[in-house]
């Protein structure tokens, strides 16, 4: 773990229930490969990971089984250790390449700008040659100009130690947010196309793997499982998953499972299979069976799972990692403190309107107080920014240069148009908020176009509170321990009543309640609405009539449809300029912070 992370906490846990085949899976780590130096529960690195990794490789190959490594994307953007280089993500990909993985994919976050997937192209897919897949991808050669491949479509290999068969894919789901430099096919359309049809007619196949940033609970995936039963009614299938942010685990039939395995480097999933065929044995009787568990990123988990403890657990390889991650932090001044944090501030475990809501601050104190385009002179203006654009909660205590882009790692600025009627303003945030689906940017049915708001909650079942002015009560806030000094305050603390239990994932899925490995108490989160707005009065006190409406550019799409559907007469891509030039979200928030929250002496 990072010098600075805390250690973790004991608690009790469920243990891994291995197969004839293993797999370890990472989805949506953002560049969280420091693991998070705030949180006991996620607080080991991508060095302990590749450590536990050899150290799980070494305990099932000595069981004669075997071992596989998958990562679904989504590994960039989120964290300082990737956002905060330049060019962006220098460090994240030396870290990143020392982990052996078997499969890995691109995800969304991959093709938003040009510069990721051209990165992604030309540095990942080699680091990663015969392992990294992308089924329906395509990307245009930074020096040709051609269309091609992001990478293979996918492989065959069979696992060294049982000579179990695979048939591997790699897929992202049906995007249309990427930069135009890719291609997103759809994935209903990829699986027609002959090359994935010849590759599921193959008979001598003992499991497919499907490898994708695609929920594990998707119409995507569904298609995928629907296309390889027509031909294999019962070879089993492994899907891993993501995007979603969330530990999920689907059952497609009683031989087709797919796991998701959370965000931000919180969680390393776990899934086995026994009673599969190999090559040496094409026929088993009994039925294949599947296991998953959610490990909280550790090291209590590791030297748990492993059987090891801090002398025998850390590998030659895990300990340069992490130094090597210790090094980049340092370079990147990662530490550099803007200021401190008066109080928590949350995404989701407060209602978006309580006074501890991380969107209450940015709506009542960061935009009205920082965003002002001096050409505008006393022009009043509503701002509105999307929910999705805040990624983490802010931790009282010491805000740093790491905290800026944990929170807002996109480079998005601002844009306005102005003498907007303050009336159909409001209306477009009724749009944006209420009726996602008129503001889909696709002719398709796109279940995740309206991603506007946090990526948990587009896709929640029972685990949010809908009622937004819901108070939180006293047992379910969760319990806090101030930090000593300037620290930040870490995000726990055990029950008096039962003190092995601390706050952390409780998760249900398709298989029941008994996923996470350590066994916690339930967090509350609420509903955040997609868009959330702030005014900035200029000089006068009262909002006129019309105002300039500024957004952050990523919404622009998004307002084209709303402003049409508020029968606002605005040409939004060529009537809008930039408000306050140059300056991106992420700017905005530390100046505020600078200027607003003192550290004391
Ligand atoms: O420039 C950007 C890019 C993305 N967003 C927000 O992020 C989500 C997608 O993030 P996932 O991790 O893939 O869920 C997107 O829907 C936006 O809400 C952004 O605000 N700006």
């Amino acid at each position: 773990a990072q010098p600075s992370a805390p250690a973790p906490i004991s608690a009790p846990l469920r243990d891994l229930e291995y197969g004839q085949l293993n797999f370890l899976h990472t989805t949506d780590t953002h560049g969280w490969l420091a693991g998070h130096l705030h949180e006991p529960s996620y607080s080991a690195d991508w060095g302990d990971y590749i450590s536990f990794s050899l150290r799980i490789r070494e305990k099932v190959e000595a069981k004669g089984q075997d071992l596989l490594v998958i990562d679904t994307g989504d590994r960039v953007e989120g964290n300082g250790l990737y956002d905060s280089s330049i060019p962006k993500g220098i460090y994240l990909s030396e870290i990143l390449r020392h982990q052996h993985i078997d499969i890995l994919t691109s995800g969304n976050h991959e093709l938003y700008q040009q510069n990721t997937s051209k990165n992604e192209l030309l540095t990942t897919v080699p680091n990663f040659r015969g392992h990294y897949l992308s089924s329906n991808i395509d990307i245009y050669h930074p020096k040709t100009n051609e269309l091609v491949p992001l990478a293979p479509r996918y492989k065959k290999f069979t696992t060294q130690l049982q000579g179990i068969r695979i048939v591997a894919f790699g897929f992202l789901f049906n995007f249309n947010g990427n930069y135009n430099n890719t291609v997103v096919q759809p994935v209903e359309k990829t699986i027609q196309e002959s090359w994935f049809q010849e590759a599921i007619q193959d008979k001598e196949v003992d499991l497919f793997l499907v490898a994708g940033h695609v929920p594990a609970h998707s119409p995507e995936y569904r298609a995928i499982f629907k296309a390889i039963r027509k031909v294999h009614w019962a070879t089993p299938i492994q899907f891993f998953g993501g995007h979603q942010h969330i530990r999920d685990y689907a059952q497609y039939d009683s031989r087709a499972f797919a796991l998701a395995s959370g965000r931000f480097m919180e969680t390393i999933g776990f899934a086995s299979i026994d009673g599969l065929s190999t090559s040496s044995q094409p026929s088993v009787a009994s039925s294949p069976v599947f296991k998953r568990r959610y490990i909280d990123n550790n090291l209590f988990s590791f030297y748990h799972h492993t059987g090891l403890d801090q002398d025998t657990f850390p590998t030659e390889k895990g300990r340069e990692v992490t130094q090597m991650i210790t090094d980049a932090r340092s370079a990147l001044s990662l530490d550099t403190v803007f200021g401190c944090a008066p109080r928590n501030l949350w995404m989701t475990r407060v209602p978006y309107n309580d006074p501890d809501s991380i969107y209450n601050w940015l709506a009542t104190e960061v935009l009205p107080q920082a965003l002002k385009d001096e050409s505008r002179g006393d022009s009043p203006a509503v701002a509105i920014l999307n929910s999705g654009g805040i990624r983490f909660d802010i931790f009282k205590g010491e805000f740093t240069r790491d905290s800026a882009f944990i929170i807002s790692p996109f480079p998005n600025k601002f844009r306005y148009v102005k003498d907007v009627p303050y009336d159909k303003v409001q209306l477009i945030m009724t749009v944006l908020n209420q009726q996602a689906k008129i503001v889909s940017t696709s002719e398709d049915e796109n279940p995740y176009i309206h991603e506007l708001g946090t990526p948990g909650q587009s896709h929640a079942d029972g685990d949010y509170e809908e009622e937004e002015t819901n108070k939180a009560t006293e047992e379910t806030r969760p319990l806090i321990i101030d930090g000593a000094g300037s620290h930040q305050a870490p995000l726990w603390a055990k029950r008096s009543d039962n003190p092995d239990i601390f706050p952390g994932y409780t998760t249900k899925d398709d298989a029941g309640t008994d996923g996470d490995d350590t066994i916690h108490s339930p967090v509350k989160n609420y509903m955040v609405p997609n868009c959330i707005q702030g005014h900035i009065p200029g000089n006068k006190t009262a909002l006129s009539e019309t105002v300039d409406l500024v957004y952050i550019e990523f919404l622009e799409p998004f307002l084209v449809l709303a402003g049409k559907f508020a029968q606002l007469d605005v040409d939004f891509i060529n009537e809008s300029e930039e408000y306050m030039s140059g300056v991106q979200l992420t700017d905005l928030i530390t100046t505020w912070v600078g200027d607003n929250w003192k550290c004391d002496e």
